[in-house]
């Protein structure tokens, strides 16, 4: 299929400016790492000749403002290397990382913890909760170590406690606590710093699948709260799918395809990629701007009209019951025409 045009069918509009931009970025392990900055050899070929491995090579991207914005890829391919360059917890070895008009890269110690608690603050798997603190303590405790006035301290605490839903249980022990109801803690503690962007590195991979979508529906509840930016680490497709407003797709340190879920299964960009969608039901993802038309001379154009970024599926019901073709309409243009036929070649074609 080929992907309709970014411009067309950006939901954010290409004209949010970005929050982060990160260019030519490599992360090198091993000796004299800056000399294979720019390599082509293979991972195996740089391994037996130099000892050094290219966990992240030659990445760039832009994150808009309050996006989620998802890196995805098989075990080892540089996902957590390359978000821990961002905020330098790993040293990257070349490339510019720009957050909102600040080079990271000049940034010194003093700075970078600041920029850590402030700016760009990262949820980990493993949240690291007091055990001896309440929920509101463990919370607070987040703000005190960002040097937030005493006075102000629990009224934010208590603000964000509420916000990730844990209202009612400020007195609870982390070990009172299920594994998602801690997360929410470890969720409270990030936010309730403010940071501009949130960076989370499979926060949820360790939690059961019936947690783990509640809290893929918490952290949607709270982008559409708090319209935060975020980066959104997964080795998991479907969170990918169901989280990223766009999503970057890296294979061996390097990026495969940066695209909008739709383009990531409609249009993969090679047969990686490919292979990692080939499960994904089209039609769950793929909206009518993929199957929509130009009409026919004679079709009657007065049936339903659907904006061209509804799902298939939840379209499904509707163009099948028109008994003519849908209209795709955006900002009152006619875009193309949908019918029973385009639908049905998705969920029947082999390809639902
Ligand atoms: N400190 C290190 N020294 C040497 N090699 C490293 C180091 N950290 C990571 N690597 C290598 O860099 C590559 C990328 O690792 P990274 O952890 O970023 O991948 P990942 O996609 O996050 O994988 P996972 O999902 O398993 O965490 C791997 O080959 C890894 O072995």
């Amino acid at each position: 299929m080929t992907a309709p045009s970014l411009t067309e069918r950006n939901p954010l509009g290409t004209e949010t400016p970005p929050i982060l931009d990160v260019k030519g970025l490599w992360k090198v392990f091993g000796p004299k790492a800056d000399r294979v900055v720019g390599t082509t050899l293979s991972r195996a070929e740089l391994k037996e000749q130099t000892g050094c491995v290219a966990a992240v090579r030659d990445v760039s991207f832009s994150v808009r403002r309050g996006e989620v914005f998802v890196v995805m890829g098989l075990s080892g391919s540089g996902k957590s290397t390359l978000v821990r360059c961002l905020t330098r917890l790993i040293e990257p070895t070349a490339g510019e990382i720009v957050l909102d008009g600040e080079d990271i890269r000049q940034a010194d110690e003093k700075r970078l913890r600041e920029l850590r608690r402030h700016r760009m603050a990262m949820v980990f798997q493993h949240f690291g909760l007091l055990p001896h603190r309440c929920v509101l303590d463990n919370v607070v405790f987040g703000l005190e170590i960002r040097g937030v006035p005493k006075q102000d301290r629990y009224v934010r605490a208590r603000e964000v406690v509420g916000l990730v839903g844990l209202t009612g249980f400020e007195n609870s022990y982390p070990d009172q606590l299920s594994g998602g109801m801690q997360q929410r803690v470890g969720l409270a503690r990030a936010l309730a710093a403010d940071p501009e962007v949130l960076l989370f590195d499979e926060p949820f991979s360790a939690l059961d699948p019936l947690i783990r979508r509640e809290m893929q529906n918490e952290i949607i509840r709270l982008h559409h709260e708090v319209g935060k930016t975020m980066i959104f680490i997964t080795h998991d497709l479907s969170e990918a799918l169901k989280l990223g407003d766009r999503i970057l797709i890296m294979r061996d340190g390097e990026l495969v395809q940066i695209g909008t879920p739709d383009e990531v299964v409609g249009a993969p960009a090679d047969d990686y990629v490919r292979d990692f969608v080939s499960d994904v039901p089209r039609s769950h993802v793929l909206t009518l701007r993929w199957i929509m038309r130009d009409p026919l001379p004679d079709e009657p154009l007065d049936g339903p009209e659907l904006g061209p970024d509804v799902v298939i599926r939840d379209a499904a019901h509707s163009v099948m019951s028109a008994g003519r073709p849908v209209r795709v309409t955006e900002n009152g243009a006619l875009l193309g025409v949908v019918t029973s036929v385009e639908i049905l070649e998705v969920i029947a074609g082999g390809q639902s």
